[in-house]
């Protein structure tokens, strides 16, 4: 597997959290100038009439600069969540410990507290976890202790409990050398309270959670989840049973939730809008979500709604088409300046992949998360390429290299299903042994990006 990332492509992904970051904070200034980073307002590049569609990299980009000018005219604000609620979100304070760690003289291990040289009376009543403070041991006096109990002032080291024996008169001995100090972790061996223990910008893993309880907090301080509502469009859509007179399940409806989720986002509905222009319009006019999306509806059909309904609430056209298969006529619009849309089209497979092309930047975006880092692996089998466009080919990874899988057609989902990534395959298509860009599904890294519920 290589990565190819360099330090400096690294150093751009931190920038990018932290310009992000720095957009969320509240009354924070115009976000800082980095170098290489996009900080202006994301440019819209008026259409080409002859070639239209964006090309895939482009597509990605847009969506990623769509985002930056959207938090940056929202503003968005820190919230404070619980912890629980706080796994997959970023960090919009630095971690300072709010208390020693730890927080008093403690036992590393079951066994003694000692005072002085062996052999030791022992004192009657032992001391455990989660109680006040001991007496004070005296010289020659040792006392039974738990792991995590308080040590008793001027106990001079802890002994074991398989490091000791006691004789017949109660008296305890070592059975080894005794070190001063061993098996005692002092107040403040892992931080004082104050220190620095995260930056802004950190993922809330399931560790972090850990060590900000640790560390004494009852709530973090995150980006929130961007808001997304999905309109899912088509009269011919089922929600439950099996296919009949035309009609047929969607797909989309359970499938795009979690995945949103997955990538950040806080879904608040899922709606059937139908083939019902005015329903989408409705739709689209009264969310205040960060963005919406919708699925079908984006070809030049009888009735697909998408682009009529952007022309008549006036929305922007950042990206029109991908030159991506499937999924080209995937869309990105600005509905005001702080919400977009997103257009995917209704061929399930199409719409993955214009939820990977298009909401997955700008939903990372919007989250302050980093870029996932892109890697390559070689393909196991040649796969024929678009003459013109690139193509998103479902694989999975085996051993050292990616095996691409048959039902990859834009109405299939069966290969996805089995798949751990997408191979990005360039125009011309992808020999044998050829390095590929992967992206990888949430659930196949089995990340911190597994946030489904
Ligand atoms: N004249 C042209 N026709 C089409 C073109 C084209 O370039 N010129 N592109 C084709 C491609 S490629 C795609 S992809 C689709 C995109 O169409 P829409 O986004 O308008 O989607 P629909 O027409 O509404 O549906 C397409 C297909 O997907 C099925 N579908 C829709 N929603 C769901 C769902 N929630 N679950 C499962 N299946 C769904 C729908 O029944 C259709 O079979 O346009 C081509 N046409
Ligand atoms: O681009 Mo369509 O997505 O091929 O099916």
């Amino acid at each position: 597997m290589t990565s190819p990332g360099t330090r400096d492509e690294a150093e751009t992904e931190d920038l990018d959290v932290e310009e992000a970051l720095a957009l969320v904070r509240e009354n924070s200034g115009p976000a800082r100038r980095v170098p290489g980073g996009h900080d202006a307002p994301a440019p819209h590049r008026p259409a080409d009439p002859h070639h239209p569609a964006a090309p895939w990299p482009e597509a990605r980009a847009r969506a990623e600069r769509a985002a930056r000018a959207a938090a940056r005219a929202a503003r968005r604000t820190p919230v404070s969540v619980p912890l629980d609620a706080a796994l997959g979100l970023t960090l919009a304070a630095p971690l300072a410990a709010l208390t020693d760690l730890p927080s008093f003289d403690t036992s590393a291990m079951d066994g003694w507290a000692v005072a002085g040289p062996g052999p030791w009376a022992v004192r009657d009543e032992g001391v455990l976890a989660g109680h006040a403070v001991p007496a004070r041991l005296t010289d020659g006096e040792a006392v039974r202790i738990a792991t995590g109990a308080r040590i008793p002032p001027d106990t001079t080291a802890v002994l074991r409990s398989e490091h000791g024996r006691t004789d017949e008169r109660g008296r305890l001995h070592p059975t080894r050398e005794v070190v001063h100090g061993q098996d005692i972790r002092p107040r403040g061996q892992e931080c004082r309270s104050g220190d620095h223990l995260l930056p802004v910008g950190t993922l809330a893993t399931p560790a972090v959670l850990g060590l900000a309880a640790a560390a004494g907090y009852d709530t973090l301080t995150v980006v929130p989840r961007p808001r997304v509502d999905v309109l899912v469009l088509g009269d011919e859509l089922l929600t439950e049973g099996l296919p009949h007179d035309g009609l047929i399940r969607d797909a989309l409806g359970p499938m795009l939730p979690p995945w949103l989720r997955a990538l950040g986002a806080e879904v608040r509905t899922v709606r059937r809008i139908g083939d019902d222009a005015e329903a989408l319009h409705r739709a689209v006019t009264t969310s205040d979500a960060d963005l919406v999306v919708t699925t079908g509806g984006t070809a030049a059909g009888p009735v697909d709604h998408v682009h009529p309904t952007l022309r008549r609430t006036g929305a922007e056209l950042l990206v029109d088409g991908v030159r991506v298969r499937p999924g080209h006529p995937m869309l990105l619009a600005r509905l005001k300046d702080d919400q977009h849309l997103v257009g995917l089209p209704g061929n399930p497979l199409a719409a993955v992949s214009g939820l990977l092309t298009l909401a997955e930047p700008l939903l990372r975006t919007l989250a302050a998360r980093p870029a996932p880092e892109t890697y390559t692996l070689p393909l196991r089998d040649a796969v024929h390429g678009h003459p013109h466009d690139t193509r998103l080919v479902p694989v999975v990874l085996r051993g050292e290299g990616a095996v691409p899988l048959r039902y990859n057609g834009p109405a299939m989902l069966r290969g996805i299903a089995a798949a751990d990534a997408l191979a990005v395959v360039p125009p011309g298509g992808a020999r044998p042994g050829q390095e590929t860009e992967l992206l990888d599904l949430p659930w196949a890294t089995g990340g911190i990006g597994v946030c489904f519920t």
